[in-house]
């Protein structure tokens, strides 16, 4: 249809090869350009503004291009870290998560066709593809489809227009509390959903909506969750039409996360367990019914995940910054985030990876516990409840990956106790932020290496914001009304509660404003100077009334008496000034110095 239409339409459609290609046999990267034909007239009505026939969507016209788009792209799943000499692997379409032994596995890309184009084609390309609404490469994540999954036909992907997400230059706080110049916040939580689970979720429900389409057996997608990943999974089933069933800890996520799949028409079920016991259960449950697992576990989310690390590159103009600090819990994103910074230096985008961090609650740390025995046996933890809920996981699935991921990348770990991580959510909002208690544990990481010296002032770094605050305005409810048992919150700032009348008001106002760094005198006289405008305002009625005249006339008459007055024989100068036929000012005076004169 969309072809008949192509052919009645007033607009010639040609390819426009771009100029960056580093070789000639590569795939067809082209941009649409529309003209008018000359045998037809041209519109003048905004429709002739549409480069595409009025009535075609932005998805028909991708499903339309991709049919001239040769793509010599492709990728499949190997076990994880295998052997070179290792042949096992599966494809994309097959419905698998773990190896023959039981290992994790990767989404292998074919590195040689990608790099038949250079580092420079590569950048050029997904460059020119931000902040559009060319379908699907609009999104963040899609805007690198040949790196993430190449293979999809661009009418299958379900996507919000993820990533593209904001990375702004923590002045303040980098300033104020660290001595840094240099520091980042990769806000990874202004998303659709409000948190970094959309980048690979849009990946994950895009392939089961081609497998649904392949008529595969798939009849809805399942996870576990602590919140972010459950609304994520929600949210994009729902825009696809696909069953999504959520496996949520009892009482162990915000009011917020909650309602989110509960709205997105999800089938929530609610746990009397942990994450980790939600975890095993999904595990066995997909094993045995046609529900597709749509945690981290399947590789496929951390295709998508990984674009993050690619945008941070992008964002630096494709320098790389020193550190990249990131919250870690089931593990998943830490290996996400080298995968990324990885690709772009095998294929020549740049010429070194960050260092990264992976941030953990003390009290679900099984990561830094493992890093800090010299990466000897790991063991899981009980987690125990963690105001960075999102992160209360005691048996990741990506220990694996997170290990890979720190050892090759000069990898630090660390943790942030439950005061460290509320103080430094507090102290960052308080700069302007209004971060995620996960986001608090990166920030507390920082501020550990700062101080230890290993991240120096001048380092460029980047602290990953997994979601929105907003999530979490409960647990900043509890820090700033003092809430929380054995737990100073230093930083509180509740409400001032005061009787609705002027002086009251004045009297905290006055109080808060000498207590902030001010010079006293410039309050003191600010408050005398107003009280003296507030008595004038307020007493128009009294003093003098000088009626409009035509006389504008100023006379001013003066005298002086020498020695006139009476008893001491003060001189006594006086004057007066008229305005008109009106007195405006006088003065009488006895002179001091012509007292002495007469003695
Ligand atoms: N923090 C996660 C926990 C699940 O992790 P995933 O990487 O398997 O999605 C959440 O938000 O649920």
């Amino acid at each position: 249809m969309a072809a008949s239409l192509l052919r009645s339409s007033p607009f010639i459609f040609t390819q426009q090869q771009p100029n960056t290609r580093a070789v000639n046999n590569g795939p067809k990267f082209f941009t649409i350009k529309a003209t008018i034909s000359s045998d037809k007239p041209v519109e003048t009505t905004p429709a002739t503004k549409h480069r595409r026939p009025a009535d075609e969507s932005i998805r028909e016209e991708a499903h339309r291009r991709s049919f001239s788009e040769h793509n010599k792209f492709s990728a499949k799943y190997v076990p994880f870290n295998a052997e070179p000499a290792c042949t096992e692997s599966y494809s994309l379409d097959e419905i698998v998560y773990r190896s023959r032994s039981g290992g994790l596995l990767d989404v292998q890309h074919d590195i040689e066709a990608l790099k038949e184009f250079d580092g420079n084609y590569w950048k050029s390309l997904f460059d020119s593809r931000v902040g559009k609404t060319t379908w699907p490469y609009g999104s963040g994540v899609w805007s690198k489809k040949e790196w993430v999954l190449p293979e999809i036909d661009s009418d299958d992907i379900v996507s919000a227009f993820e990533g593209n997400s904001n990375m702004f230059w923590a002045e303040r706080f980098g300033k104020q509390h660290l001595g840094m110049n240099d520091l980042w916040v990769k806000h990874c939580g202004i998303s659709h959903t409000g948190s970094f689970k959309d980048l690979g979720m849009t990946v994950l429900v895009s392939q089961v909506n081609r497998l649904r389409k392949m008529n595969r057996p798939v009849v809805g997608v399942g996870c576990a969750s602590t919140g972010d990943t459950s609304a994520a999974l929600s949210a994009y089933c729902a825009s696809a039409g696909i069953p999504s069933i959520v496996f949520l800890p009892a009482n162990k996520i915000s009011m917020a996360q909650l309602v989110q799949p509960i709205a997105n028409g999800a089938f929530v079920l609610s746990l009397d367990t942990d994450f980790d016991g939600c975890m095993q259960l999904v595990r066995e449950v997909t094993a045995e019914l046609p529900i597709y697992l749509a945690n981290s576990l399947n590789s496929l989310r951390l295709e998508g995940q990984k674009t993050a690390a690619i945008e941070i590159l992008q964002q630096f103009n494709w320098e790389v910054p020193d550190w990249v600090i990131v919250p870690g819990g089931n593990l998943g994103n830490i290996y996400a985030f080298y995968k990324g910074f990885h690709m772009c230096k095998e294929l020549g985008l740049v010429d070194r990876i960050p260092r990264l961090v992976c941030a953990q609650s003390a009290n679900a740390n099984p990561l830094y516990l493992h890093y800090k025995s010299g990466w000897s046996d790991f063991s899981p933890v009980k987690a125990k409840t963690t105001f960075a809920s999102a992160i209360q996981i005691g048996d990741p699935v990506s220990i694996d990956r997170a290990v890979y991921a720190l050892k090759n990348s000069n990898g630090i770990v660390e943790e942030a106790t439950e005061e460290e991580l509320m103080d430094a959510m507090a102290q960052a909002d308080a700069t302007g932020m209004f971060i995620c208690p996960h986001t608090g544990v990166a920030l507390t990481a920082l501020v550990k290496l700062r101080n230890s010296g290993v991240i120096r002032a001048t380092d460029r770094t980047v602290v990953v914001s997994t979601a929105h605050g907003l999530k979490f305005t409960q647990s900043k409810i509890d820090y700033h009304s003092k809430a929380i048992p054995e737990m100073a919150c230093r930083l509180a700032n509740p409400p001032v509660n005061v009787k609705a009348d002027f002086g009251s008001v004045m009297d905290v106002l006055k109080k808060y404003l000498l207590s902030k760094d001010l010079d006293s005198k410039q309050v003191s006289h600010l408050v005398a100077m107003k009280r003296i405008f507030r008595y004038l305002k307020h007493n128009l009625d009294i003093g003098f009334w000088y009626p409009n005249v035509d006389d504008f006339e100023l006379t001013s008459y003066s005298d002086s008496d020498y020695g006139g007055c009476k008893r001491d024989y003060k001189p006594t100068s006086t004057g007066c000034q008229f305005f008109g036929k009106r007195l405006v000012t006088w003065k009488c005076k006895k002179q001091m110095s012509e007292f002495y004169f007469y003695l």
